[in-house]
């Protein structure tokens, strides 16, 4: 039997309301005008949210995991313009059902239901600033969204990009364990972009093809924090003293020689969307139950003394399934690793700090 035209319009008021929670007029169903009205959003896959999604790097990464074909539910929530990004990227004819969410009051919609919450919120850096001035105005930021991630989706897995990372990957952890939700294996700092850099400089030094390369970057995320370990890049390979000094440098100071070029106008955003989404996509391989998907990131760690330590982890269906020892390190990187550490001790301590006082 034909379904009436009440029927016609109640089912198209539901599924539209189904795709546009943030939109009620969406969900009037008065008129047929969106193409994908009967899209189901069950497709396999995963639901993926990402909070500040309308920023400098929000939009490319919303753009690339729309692109991802794990991802069958994307949720786009910002402070502003999340319902403009949405409109632009739903019309991309992907596989993932695209939904927005515009402030706090959203934030719980959001949320829900979601197996990986990436979190690029927050203010960048300008020239003379270091990540931790960013602290002040970043730190309350992660806290109420990841609030709202305790609150809503207390078994996702977090990818945090705010920056500092040393200190708002701590905040996180302190505010879970608030909540009664932590679990140390699904909170990963985002340290992905120091990889991408180090593979792109090294191949350039070598003379490869940066796809090729892997270099491990251990630590963390700021400045001498942002260990290279150049003594284990893949392809195996040596450097004169030269080169390594350079190499170090350079690597450690990427993120300042992106804030310096673009002269206040911000960081790096477009190499960062697609670190994260190479990150994500890892998360989600683990989670889909990929054998040996192995990635550095910035997590709850026994490796070192310090109680977050970014290395190499093993991905799997729980997170962060296996934090890899560091390996052999040689004379420059024993020094380095122990700048690191000084100044990674007072970054986690601020953030600690920042939720127990
Ligand atoms: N982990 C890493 O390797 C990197 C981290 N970053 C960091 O990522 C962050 C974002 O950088 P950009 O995208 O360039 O900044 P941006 O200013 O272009 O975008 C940030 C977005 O966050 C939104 N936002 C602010 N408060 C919010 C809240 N309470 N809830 C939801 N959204 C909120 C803003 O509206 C804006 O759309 C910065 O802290 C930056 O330092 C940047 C590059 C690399
Ligand atoms: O340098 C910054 O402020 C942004 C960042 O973390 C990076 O590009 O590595």
């Amino acid at each position: 039997m034909q379904p009436s035209g009440a029927e016609v319009h109640q089912r198209i008021a539901r599924i539209s309301a189904h795709l546009y929670p943030s939109n009620p007029k969406m969900g009037d169903g008065s008129i047929l005008e969106r193409t994908n009205c009967r899209a189901k959003g069950g497709a396999p896959g995963f639901k993926v949210a990402i909070l500040g999604a309308a920023g400098g790097i929000g939009q490319p990464l919303a753009m690339l995991m729309k692109m991802n074909p794990l991802v069958s539910v994307l949720h786009l929530y910002d402070v502003v313009n999340a319902p403009g990004v949405t409109a632009d990227i739903s019309h991309m004819d992907t596989g993932a059902v695209v939904r927005g969410f515009l402030g706090q009051s959203q934030l719980e919609g959001a949320l829900t239901g979601m197996d990986l919450v990436i979190i690029p919120a927050g203010i960048p850096r300008k020239p003379g600033m270091t990540r931790d001035d960013l602290f002040k105005i970043n730190a309350g930021i992660v806290r109420t969204l990841c609030e709202g991630i305790a609150k809503c989706c207390p078994n996702a897995i977090v990818n945090l990009i705010s920056n500092p990372v040393n200190s708002t990957v701590p905040i996180a952890a302190e505010v879970f364990k608030k909540a009664g939700t932590y679990d140390p294996k699904k909170l990963l700092g985002v340290t992905s972009l120091d990889v991408v850099r180090a593979n792109t400089f090294v191949a350039e030094v070598l003379g490869l093809d940066p796809r090729e390369v892997e270099v491990p970057v251990v630590g963390g995320h700021a400045g001498v924090t942002i260990l290279p370990l150049l003594s284990q890049v893949k392809p195996p390979c040596s450097f004169t003293q030269e080169e390594t000094e350079y190499l170090t440098k350079r690597i450690q100071d990427g993120g300042t020689e992106v804030v310096e070029a673009k002269k206040g106008a911000g960081s790096a955003t477009l190499s960062m969307a697609y670190a994260a989404v190479k990150f994500a996509d890892a998360c989600l391989k683990g989670l889909r139950g990929d054998a040996s998907v192995v990635a550095c990131a910035f997590v709850a760690s026994q490796v070192t003394e310090l109680p977050f330590f970014a290395s190499k982890v093993r991905l799997g269906r729980t997170g962060a399934e296996e934090v890899y020892q560091l390996g052999p390190l040689n004379e420059y990187e024993r020094i380095g690793l122990e700048k690191a550490k000084k100044e990674l001790a007072e970054s986690i301590q601020k953030g600690i700090s920042f939720i127990r006082n």
